[in-house]
């Protein structure tokens, strides 16, 4: 399958500053669930903003539904690819929620008995159809972000990318936030999400991408990434706690089975064996 998403060497900087992104090659497959992870400053925006056009990559170098981001209008790409700002306010502009909503499908030219239904689906989605009418600046962050996020999910693009969704989310609204997401990747929506919440890249991505200084220094399974404690903490990042719980109790237990646990549902499962390995053990 050709990937959705093709970097072929990009570098960037910003002007008056220091190389940002160093020589990145990535290949995304549609209906991928990738996690864009590193320390702060280490390129995570400026590479997913290449992905939009907000940042234009010299010729050929990125591609995005086989479109050159180069060579194509932001309006254009606007139709394959979603972006939802890390700051809402960066994003939001309009006097009431519903309006804002509506803005991206209006420019799309979609006739109004399309806007009217679409952006109803996206309030009630991140649940703010209370607050179709409000003003957005008088909303708290947490749900400006979802105004943000309901303004993307509008648009039903096919590549979504979420820089950071859940901060200024409490638990539940993460939790929901996050179902949203993977249901979309479930109905088959390419998506690649920033974050620096490691439990939540345990528990939704399939696939994670490490950052350090504008390089990619690990690409891979969940699960394989995580093993690689050395090389994350290079990117000063730590697994999810219950992974690195894990990994002290394997050590004196001396198990055979060292798994990567992602999750305190798979740390449970994890003990049950440990258990009955050491019953098997005791009774030999
Ligand atoms: N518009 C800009 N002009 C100049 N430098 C910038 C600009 N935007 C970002 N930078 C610099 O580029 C580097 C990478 O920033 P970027 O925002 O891409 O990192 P990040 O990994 O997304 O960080 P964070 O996790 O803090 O959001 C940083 O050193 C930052 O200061």
């Amino acid at each position: 399958m050709n990937p959705v998403i093709k970097i072929d060497g990009l570098s960037f900087g910003y002007e008056f500053g220091d190389s940002v992104l160093k020589d990145i090659y990535l290949e995304i497959s549609p209906g991928e669930m990738v996690a864009l992870v590193g320390q702060n400053g280490a390129g995570k925006t400026t590479l997913v903003k290449h992905l939009i056009g907000l940042l234009r990559p010299p010729a050929g170098k990125v591609r995005v539904a086989d479109l050159d981001v180069a060579n194509t209008r932001v309006s254009k790409l606007s139709r394959q690819v979603g972006y939802v700002f890390q700051n809402p306010d960066h994003q939001i502009f309009h006097d009431t929620v519903q309006a804002e909503v509506a803005f991206g499908l209006n420019n799309l030219g979609l006739p109004r008995e399309e806007v009217e239904p679409r952006v109803t689906a996206a309030l009630s989605d991140v649940g703010l159809e209370h607050l179709a009418n409000e003003n957005p600046q008088r909303l708290s962050r947490g749900q400006r972000q979802r105004v943000a996020l309901a303004s993307v999910l509008a648009l039903r693009t096919p590549v979504i990318v979420l820089d950071e969704p859940t901060t200024g989310q409490d638990y539940q609204e993460r939790k929901q936030i996050m179902a949203l997401v993977e249901q979309l990747n479930k109905a088959g929506h390419t998506i690649v999400f920033i974050t620096h919440d490691m439990s939540l890249v345990a528990h939704y991505a399939s696939r994670v991408v490490v950052l350090c200084q504008g390089q990619i220094i690990l690409d891979g399974d969940t699960r394989e990434v995580f093993r690689q404690t050395d090389k994350l903490a290079e990117s000063l990042l730590l697994p999810p706690q219950v992974t690195v719980l894990a990994n002290q109790l394997n050590e004196p237990l001396n198990t055979s089975v060292s798994p990567v646990i992602l999750s305190v549902d798979e740390m449970q499962e994890y003990l049950q064996r440990v258990r009955e390995v050491k019953r098997n053990g005791a009774g030999d």
